[in-house]
């Protein structure tokens, strides 16, 4: 709902508020450019100045200042500038045309009264997008003390979350200033600005004194002027006209006296204070920077419409839909790189088909009440360690107050991969959650990984059988790879009687990539329906994705990336991967892995600029097949980014594995990790138990167990 109000006003009024942006941009500069022209403004008074403007320019009716300190004086010949340091006429004075249509452009799109009411609903509509903006935001960065950190995602949602971020500010303040203007031009707010002080009844007789014998100028200093109107020469029923930054009044040519002021209300003030907010008078010199901003709206704008038509053309917008209050059947979807998305868009078509009034939604965003459903029907993704897809999180908390009828059932189909510790966590606390909240099970929950599409067809077989009806379940499109990567360095490891590592290098073509190392990439073999992740061993920073690869036998995605050649290209899609990241701080780091687990270990020595103490343990087959990384590890010994490297192979000359080592250095890294050290494995399962075991051992002494860490997210894997 509150994307829509964010994204529907955003596509309506887009080229308005470009046009009024652009023109905003360019008014922006106006300040200073006059501020250039005006030149410094010296401290004197109204009446020095006066005096001086009026034997410059004989004839002299009124001396404007704008808020630039741009002095101007006008008589019947025409306009003049006056220097504000003696008075002398500096030139004509003429209106940029520019600057004039600019300024009509930006109050009213040059369409008189029906413009003005445009752009007042232009500036409401810029408030309510920077509201909405700042609401999803939060809630995309998981809170509102995430606000600030670091944008996730792909490119085009980065940069429109990262502009949109920056210029919020700017939007809240020209939405309200440029709103209150609006309401001010339709008087809907009084801003009192034609309230005029009341002419003097009577003014003292004599010869009219020149203006630096006038108490009433000599007390106004220039900076406060803002316009002067002079008495009419020989008119002895005349005064001087003065308006000032605080109140207006007439000054007595003869005696000098200033009449009838009348201090600006607070109404006039507010509306004072709104306009130079808005024109950027405020900022002084600094003007051109609300301009700048302002020049970020049309990248926002654009961002914001790929966004729009890529989630209109997502497979989060089924097909055939039924509302909320009207499914018999409803399914539930949780998913984080749309693949789960994929599968349930092919059931709730086959559904569809069979007859049901189906409702497709995220766990996230589903309705709190579903009044016609007999059917709820869950197919969710797991990720973190055991934890909520992204479209999925809140929704156990949710789950009490859902309201369905009593004898709807329920099914839950979990998506997730064997080689995560808790496989399928997430649908097993949705399944128990559901039947704890007193709901029937349809059918009993099952787990599957994307890449076994016929425990799909089982599945659904299972539950066309449960509701009575045959379903025919069509294809499942593959979800589409976000990148397309070049191949751009390859270094082989290998030597007879050893499965061989590849070292890949890949750079993104056409876009720039966020990660870090232990993220995923998840690489699409062609023909092969489900990708496969690898962990990443590069930053962002370092400009390529590099992973290490072991060539499996038979493995139809290994031995694809270990056949390219420099210059193929892949396509691929990153995968975050938060649950194995060094926790921030200076607490030291072990890292153990085996094969190509060195991958993210060595991303992490490459990347520990803090200097925190760093051990690496890495167990090899066969020593001619050399280290994979060993030359980013060799720099970073010697640097220091590296306290410690232990190789083992377990086909060498003294077999062994890498835990022995662990065993060997026990009184060095028990002192490590009573000194809070956190520990990060990397590889395949077998070594993982063998780690896991002598850490167990390791912490027996200090009354601490590998399980314990866990908890305490000192203990991560990365396991395959
Ligand atoms: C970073 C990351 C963490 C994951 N964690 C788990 C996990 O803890 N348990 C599990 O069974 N699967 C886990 N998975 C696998 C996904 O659940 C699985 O690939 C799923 O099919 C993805 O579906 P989606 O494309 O709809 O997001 C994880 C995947 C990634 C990339």
């Amino acid at each position: 709902m509150l994307r829509r109000l964010h994204a529907w006003p955003g596509i309506a009024l887009a080229i308005l508020l470009l046009a009024v942006a652009g023109s905003g941009a360019l008014l922006a500069t106006q300040p200073l450019a006059e501020r250039l022209v005006a030149g410094a403004e010296p401290a004197r008074s109204v009446a020095q100045i006066a005096d001086q403007a009026s034997h410059a320019v004989p004839g002299i009716e009124r001396l404007e200042r704008h808020a630039s300190g741009l002095l101007i004086a006008y008589a019947e010949q025409g306009a003049v500038r006056i220097s504000p340091l003696d008075g002398t006429v500096l030139g004509a004075y003429e209106p940029s045309p520019l600057y004039r249509l600019s300024r009509d452009l930006h109050r009213a799109l040059l369409m008189g009264e029906p413009g003005h009411a445009l752009v007042g609903i232009g500036a409401l509509g810029m408030l309510l997008l920077g509201v909405s903006g700042l609401v999803l935001l939060a809630r995309r960065q998981g809170g509102w003390r995430k606000l600030a950190s670091p944008v996730r995602g792909d490119t085009v949602s980065r940069w429109h979350n990262r502009v949109g971020r920056a210029l919020l500010p700017v939007a809240l303040l020209f939405g309200v200033s440029g709103a209150y203007l609006s309401a001010e031009h339709f008087e809907l707010i009084a801003a009192d600005q034609d309230r005029e002080p009341a002419f003097p009844t009577s003014l003292a007789q004599g010869a009219a004194a020149p203006p630096t014998e006038l108490e009433g100028l000599l007390r106004v200093p220039l900076g406060q002027l803002r316009e002067l109107e002079f008495p009419l020469p020989g008119d002895t029923q005349g005064a001087y006209t003065l308006r000032t930054a605080d109140g207006d009044g007439y000054v007595d040519p003869v005696s000098g006296e200033l009449l009838g002021y009348l201090p600006h209300s607070p109404a006039r003030r507010l509306h004072e204070f709104i306009y130079r907010l808005h024109s950027g008078e405020l900022l002084g010199a600094a003007s051109p920077l609300l301009g700048l901003a302002a020049l970020g709206m049309p990248l926002l704008g654009f961002t914001g419409a790929l966004l729009f038509l890529r989630r209109r053309h997502s497979p989060a917008s089924p097909v055939t839909q039924a509302s909320a209050e009207s499914a018999d059947c409803v399914l539930l979807v949780g998913s984080e790189t749309n693949g789960t998305w994929a599968f349930a868009q092919a059931l709730q078509a086959a559904l569809t088909t069979s007859g049901r009034r189906v409702h497709g939604a995220t766990l996230k965003q589903g309705a709190r009440e579903y009044p016609a459903a007999r059917e709820l029907l869950v197919l969710t993704a797991t990720y973190g360690d055991g934890d909520a897809p992204q479209s999925a999180t809140g929704f156990l908390d949710r789950i009490e107050h859902l309201r369905l009828p009593e004898d709807a059932r329920f099914a839950v189909l979990g998506f997730g991969d064997r080689r995560f510790p808790r496989f399928c966590q997430f649908a097993v606390d949705v399944d128990n959650a559901l039947a704890e909240r007193g709901l029937t099970r349809l059918l009993p929950r099952r787990d599957m990984e994307a890449t076994h599409p016929q425990d799909f067809a089982t599945w659904t077989g299972e539950l066309g059988d449960a509701l009575g009806v045959s379903l025919a379940v069509g294809d499942v499109d593959r979800p589409r790879p976000q990148l397309h990567l070049r191949l751009m360095e390859r270094q082989l490891h290998a030597a007879p009687g050893d499965v061989p590592l590849v070292v890949l290098r890949f750079a993104a073509l056409g876009q720039a990539t966020h990660h870090q190392p232990g993220d995923l990439l998840a690489v699409y073999p062609p023909g092969l329906h489900a990708p496969r992740q690898y962990s990443l061993a590069s930053d962002s920073r370092d400009g390529l994705l590099d992973i290490c690869v072991r060539l499996r036998p038979g493995g139809l995605c290994s031995g694809y990336l270990h056949s390219l050649r420099l210059g193929d290209t892949i396509e691929a899609t990153l995968q975050p991967h938060r649950a194995f990241q060094p926790q921030p701080g200076d607490a030291p780091l072990i890292l153990v892995g085996a094969g190509s687990g060195i991958g993210p270990l060595a991303g992490f020595t490459r990347h520990n600029s803090r200097g925190r103490p760093l051990y690496l343990y890495w167990g090899g087959r066969i020593p001619q097949s050399g280290v994979p990384f060993q030359h980013d590890l060799d720099q970073a010994l010697a640097d220091g980014r590296l306290s410690l490297l232990r190789t083992v192979f377990s086909a060498g000359r003294q077999p062994a594995y890498v835990q022995e080592r662990l065993y060997e250095d026990a009184a060095q890294l028990r002192q490590l990790l009573e000194a809070g050290a956190q520990v990060l494995v990397c590889g395949g399962r077998d070594m993982a138990k063998g780690v896991q075991r002598a850490f167990d051992e390791l912490l027996a002494p200090l009354a601490s167990s590998v399980e314990q860490l866990r908890t305490e997210g000192r203990y991560r894997e990365d396991l395959f």
